[in-house]
């Protein structure tokens, strides 16, 4: 049976630490500041930005919600990442994604200002991972690499396998096994033969957005198998709706050597390392 890998319980650990960093600061500065912009009334993204702004609340960062109307221009947006920008109180600024199809998604996330893009997203953040630099990293992908030094999984010389490549998770994901010295193959919609490629890897990683897709006879036993994908469905029996990832856990938990569940895996560890970004962002303004 698989050992589970509790990302709740480390987000609640790191996120106490931060609350602890906060508290400590000069009292004479002000709190950390982050901004989320959203654009509509996506009912998913309107249960995010809650949780990222509860986060908020528990660690003293001062959350800045912006919510604009479905039908927002373009300039509206641009206007307001520059007011962010330029905003002294503000350290991270993160505009929740998808937006309305109207909008132009890249444009907008490349106006952010790259020493507050606590998404980690900006050409400049996405260059300085590929390089090896230091740099604000994304939030998803940073969070599963905590989950696997919480837990001792060393990633060197490991057979990574990255199931997805969008530069919100799976792209990012891969560079950051590479810099652990993994040896990683990225897999997509277009790869051939998805289960036997599975089978090969010492650590799975999926970031799909099709529940249950993975199942037992695609895992090598004894694997780490890292369950990025978060999909509402309606229960059979109960009618209710509920969250599931894209590994059929029931199926692969008696195979593999450790696991992240859904919910409580990775979900809770963006919300947390989207906090410490915004808390390094801080640190640099004020050169703590
Ligand atoms: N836990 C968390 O904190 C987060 C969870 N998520 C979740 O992770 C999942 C992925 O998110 P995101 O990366 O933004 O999604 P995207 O839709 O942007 O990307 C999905 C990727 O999966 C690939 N893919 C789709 N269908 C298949 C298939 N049948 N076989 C193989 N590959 C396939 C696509 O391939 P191609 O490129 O060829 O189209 C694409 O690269 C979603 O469930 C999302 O909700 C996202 C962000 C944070
Ligand atoms: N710019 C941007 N950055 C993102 O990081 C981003 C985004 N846009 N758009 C949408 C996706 C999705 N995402 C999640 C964050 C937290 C949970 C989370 O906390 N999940 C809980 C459960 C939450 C619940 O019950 O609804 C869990 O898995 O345990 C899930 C998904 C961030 N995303």
């Amino acid at each position: 049976m698989a050992q589970r890998l509790d990302g709740k319980a480390l987000a609640q650990k790191i996120q106490a630490q931060l609350a602890t960093d906060i508290s400590q600061r000069d009292p004479n500065l002000r709190p950390p500041g982050l901004a989320v912009v959203m654009v509509g009334d996506n009912p998913a993204s309107a249960a995010y930005v809650r949780n990222k702004e509860r986060a908020c609340d528990r660690i003293g960062i001062t959350s800045f919600g912006s919510h604009l109307p479905a039908d927002t221009a373009q300039e509206t947006v641009a206007e307001l990442i520059d007011q962010l920008n330029n905003d002294e109180r503000v350290d991270g600024i993160l505009i929740q994604l998808p937006l309305p199809s109207h909008l132009d998604s890249v444009a907008l996330l490349n106006r952010i200002a790259p020493d507050k893009d606590a998404d980690g997203l900006h050409p400049e953040n996405m260059g300085r991972l590929m390089r090896g630099e230091a740099g604000l990293r994304s939030c998803t992908p940073a969070g599963v690499m905590a989950v696997l030094k919480e837990y001792n999984i060393d990633a060197t010389g490991q057979k990574a396998v990255v199931l997805g490549r969008s530069i919100l998770v799976g792209k990012p994901m891969a560079l950051m096994l590479l810099a652990a010295n993994a040896t990683v193959t990225m897999a997509h919609s277009r790869t051939e033969d998805l289960p036997a490629l599975c089978r090969q890897a010492d650590i799975l990683v999926a970031a799909v957005g099709r529940p249950n897709m993975i199942n037992s006879d695609w895992i090598k036993p004894g694997a780490t198998v890292i369950d990025v994908g978060i999909n509402r469905i309606e229960d059979e029996t109960s009618g209710k709706a509920r969250l599931v990832g894209d590994i059929d856990f029931a199926s692969v938990e008696p195979i593999a050597g450790a696991i992240t569940p859904v919910p409580g895996g990775i979900g809770p560890m963006t919300v947390t390392m989207l906090m410490h970004n915004t808390v390094l962002s801080y640190r640099k303004r004020f050169n703590g």
